[in-house]
């Protein structure tokens, strides 16, 4: 969430002359709906339903750059779509993210809990809420993060976390690359892991779109 997945991805793909597809775009564009109107609507349950089997069909392709939503990593069965590529882990503090999504939009964040109601609010008021909601949510999820073939940091060269200040894109893009050619020469296997197949688990099969 503000991690730059999607601003990364795409200049990624870009670089390696890869597809990029952010799978919360394919979502919305499958089922015809914003995603926080299916938080809103259908729970979000319903939405991990739905990002499970996007994932799943992207899983089928190669020489792309998938973005995925940020809670991706809470369902074991998505990382078995995911592992048919490198996961990379964008690495960066919760104030950095705050700031960016709030200067970006909150409203398309059902996650962040007052994100509905955040625009009538002072910017302060906004980051600070939007930091107490990320801290907790990746308080939780960093041993799954953890989990990613390659962690990126995401600080600018000579900041700290707690500075909060983020590399520009481009410089995500060339520290991504020299640890994912680090990591290849460790284990060659990370790009040789066995292609997508029909012997992938199912994944939950999602509700349809209303209308
Ligand atoms: N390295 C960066 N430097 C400055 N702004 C960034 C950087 N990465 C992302 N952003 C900005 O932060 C916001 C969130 O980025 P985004 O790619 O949508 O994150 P995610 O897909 O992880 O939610 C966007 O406005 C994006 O332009
Ligand atoms: O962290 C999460 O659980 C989510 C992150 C969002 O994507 P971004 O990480 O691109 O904001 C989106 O998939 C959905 O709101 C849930």
């Amino acid at each position: 969430m503000g991690s730059g997945k999607s601003a990364v991805g795409r200049q990624l793909a870009a670089a390696l002359q890869y597809d990029f597809v952010d799978s919360d775009a394919k979502i919305e564009s499958v089922y015809q709906k914003p995603i926080r109107e299916i938080f809103k609507r259908d729970g979000e349950a319903a939405f991990r339903d739905q990002e499970s089997y996007i994932l799943k069909q992207l899983a089928q392709f190669r020489n792309q750059v998938v973005s995925t939503g940020g809670g991706a990593i809470l369902r074991s069965v998505n990382w078995e779509f995911m592992r048919t590529g490198v996961v990379v882990w964008l690495e960066g503090a919760p104030e950095l993210f705050a700031r960016r999504v709030v200067a970006d939009d909150l409203s398309n964040r059902p996650l962040l809990s007052r994100g509905s109601a955040a625009k009538q609010k002072d910017p302060e008021e906004q980051y600070r809420e939007a930091l107490a909601d990320i801290s907790r949510l990746l308080d939780r999820r960093r041993p799954l993060y953890e989990m990613a073939d390659v962690a990126v940091p995401l600080e600018a060269a000579g900041t700290g976390p707690e500075k909060g200040l983020g590399a520009p894109i481009a410089e995500v893009v060339h520290r991504l690359l020299l640890a994912l050619e680090l990591r290849l020469t460790q284990d060659q296997n990370l790009i040789f892991r066995e292609p997508a197949s029909e012997d992938f688990p199912e994944a939950p099969a999602p509700i349809a779109a209303e209308e």
